[in-house]
């Protein structure tokens, strides 16, 4: 019993696989694995050799939202309110490598945008072959939020609209551009598009409201994003 009570006392993250209570350090999932498809690698090598000089950063992902803490600290919620500790961040919750969101994001704050380079796995099916529109969903959410998250602090999800344009194959490799459009007070006004980074085609296109804690969207977003107001 204390084998297990003392390392979620001391905060330690439980084996997600229960195989074992040992502390695990946290394993990003935003980097190349087995699964991902040679035009998913080939994408992911030209977006990391150009980030740097272009302004861009990558972003690690964690199979937990509180395992971001140190790099988002102004995630709403209350990490000790998941009990057991037994969570998963939605969009890595499938654990099989390439089953569910194989996602890497890049992100620059000065210009207010954010791509999100994406291989949709077999689990996330909604007519046969194809991404259910619940996951599309969940890929422009997550990355609309992220963009809010980094601009201006602590943001909620107001309001989501998507236009599905064309339908997403699973295992397809998508490019999702997002950029912040303007702030009126509390809240935040992003769009983003969804594309086939090798060819002409527009999955889908968004357009999302996030709204920031009063007092808290206007320090840290001012600060960050005069030139998209
Ligand atoms: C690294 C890890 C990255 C993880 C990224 C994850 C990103 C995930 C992001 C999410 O999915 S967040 C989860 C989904 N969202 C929520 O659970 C939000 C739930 N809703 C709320 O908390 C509140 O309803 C909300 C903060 C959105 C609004 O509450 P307020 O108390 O600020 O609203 P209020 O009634 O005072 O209205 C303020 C203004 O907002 C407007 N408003 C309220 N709700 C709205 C709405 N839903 N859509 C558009 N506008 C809305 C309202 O009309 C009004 O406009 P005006 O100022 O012009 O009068």
């Amino acid at each position: 019993m204390l084998r297990r009570a003392l390392p979620r006392a001391l905060g330690a993250v439980p084996c997600p696989r229960r195989r074992c209570h040992r502390p695990c350090p946290p394993r990003d999932l935003a980097v190349p694995n087995a699964a991902w498809s040679d035009r998913m690698r080939r994408h992911y090598g030209h977006l990391l050799s150009t980030a740097t000089r272009e302004g861009w950063t990558r972003l690690p992902s964690f199979r937990r939202a509180r395992e971001h803490r140190h790099q988002v600290p102004w995630l709403a919620g209350d990490s000790d309110s998941d009990g057991a500790g037994d969570t998963r961040l939605f969009p890595r919750a499938i654990e099989g490598d390439g089953d569910g969101f194989e996602f890497a994001m890049f992100l620059n704050v000065p210009k207010g945008r954010l791509r999100c380079l994406c291989q949709p796995g077999p689990f996330l099916e909604g007519h046969p072959g194809l991404a259910h529109g619940g996951a599309i969903a969940t890929l422009v959410d997550t990355s609309l939020g992220t963009l809010a998250l980094a601009v201006a602090g602590r943001v909620v999800t107001a309001n989501l609209s998507i236009d599905y344009l064309a339908p997403v194959p699973l295992r397809s490799v998508l490019l999702l551009e997002a950029s912040l459009q303007r702030r009126q007070g509390r809240k935040l006004f992003l769009g983003c598009d969804l594309r086939d980074p090798d060819g002409d085609t527009l999955h889908a296109r968004a357009t999302g409201e996030g709204h920031g804690d009063r007092g808290t969207l206007g320090t840290r977003g001012h600060a960050a994003h005069q030139g998209h107001r």
